[in-house]
């Protein structure tokens, strides 16, 4: 089973077909089944920006530490980190999400490959768990789903879970408060999609499901929060279109 290859896992149909009653989009089965696809087909640099987790794990990462991947999904990103780690390295994986469904699948790519490097799969909500003694956190396209009154709360608990020069990589979905600036990137992100396969109707029940479950913030209100939480270090290292994901540093012990 090849990590992810979004070529040989289901082809994501789910909106393809008029829906009468279009409930609101959850990561259920009918989603886990087919996600490596959905993913790949509707975030532009998803692939890059796993592979730059990667690197920036192996170079931030503590020995004794642990590692977090919050709102892990099926592990892709657990199991870029891990792939990056030297073999012999001395830490713990903890991947968490609150979808049973994603887990199930989950354990059947982190069962596939060997290592003795631990990914220790915790179904709970991210907001719940206790983050400590961590060197590097991920999270990957999940911030966007917390109710943006709980964001700053977790955010704090990441960096006061961080040790000194322990970094958080968080990437999101974001907006523009610029109308027109964000016009012409909605305009590049659609065009993705279609390019990517997806029918005119896909893209509207998607879109429709969505709504009010997946709630964008814009870069400048991610920095401000980032560094209000304590971040020294803070900058956006990839962007595709209204898709991005920053690097955080947690400054050194004074
Ligand atoms: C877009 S997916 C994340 C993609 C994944 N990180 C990756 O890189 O492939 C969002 C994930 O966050 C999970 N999630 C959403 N809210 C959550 C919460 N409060 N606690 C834990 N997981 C949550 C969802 O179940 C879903 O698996
Ligand atoms: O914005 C969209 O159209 C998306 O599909 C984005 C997004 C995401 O960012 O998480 C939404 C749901 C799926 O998890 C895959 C991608």
């Amino acid at each position: 089973m090849d990590t992810f290859d979004p070529h040989n896992t289901p082809r994501d149909t789910l909106f393809a077909q008029p829906a009468e009653a279009l409930g609101a989009f959850q990561f259920d089965q009918s989603v886990a089944a087919v996600f490596p696809d959905m993913i790949r087909r509707s975030v532009p640099g998803y692939q890059t920006i796993l592979a730059g987790i990667g690197e920036l794990t192996a170079r931030y990462w503590q020995p004794g530490s642990r590692l977090y991947d919050l709102g892990c999904s099926l592990g892709a990103a657990a199991l870029t980190m891990r792939r990056q780690l030297p073999e012999e390295a001395e830490c713990t994986i903890v991947a968490v999400d609150n979808s049973e469904a994603m887990l199930v699948r989950a354990r059947e790519y982190v069962d596939a490959y060997r290592s003795d490097i631990p990914i220790e799969l915790v179904c709970a909500d991210v907001c719940d768990i206790p983050i400590e003694n961590a060197s590097v956190v991920v999270m990957n396209f999940t911030l966007q789903f917390i109710d943006p009154a709980q964001r700053e709360a977790l955010l704090q608990r990441i960096y006061d879970g961080l040790r000194p020069g322990g970094v958080l990589i968080l990437s999101e979905k974001i907006h523009f408060d610029d109308a027109a600036i964000q016009d012409a990137i909605e305009h590049l992100h659609l065009q993705f999609k279609r390019a990517n396969g997806y029918s005119e109707l896909e893209i509207s029940q998607k879109r429709s499901a969505l709504e009010n479950v997946l709630i964008t913030d814009t870069l400048d209100t991610h920095l401000a929060r980032l560094h209000r939480v304590g971040f020294a270090h803070v900058a956006p290292w990839f962007q595709a279109y209204n898709f991005a994901s920053l690097l955080c540093i947690k400054g050194e012990a004074p």
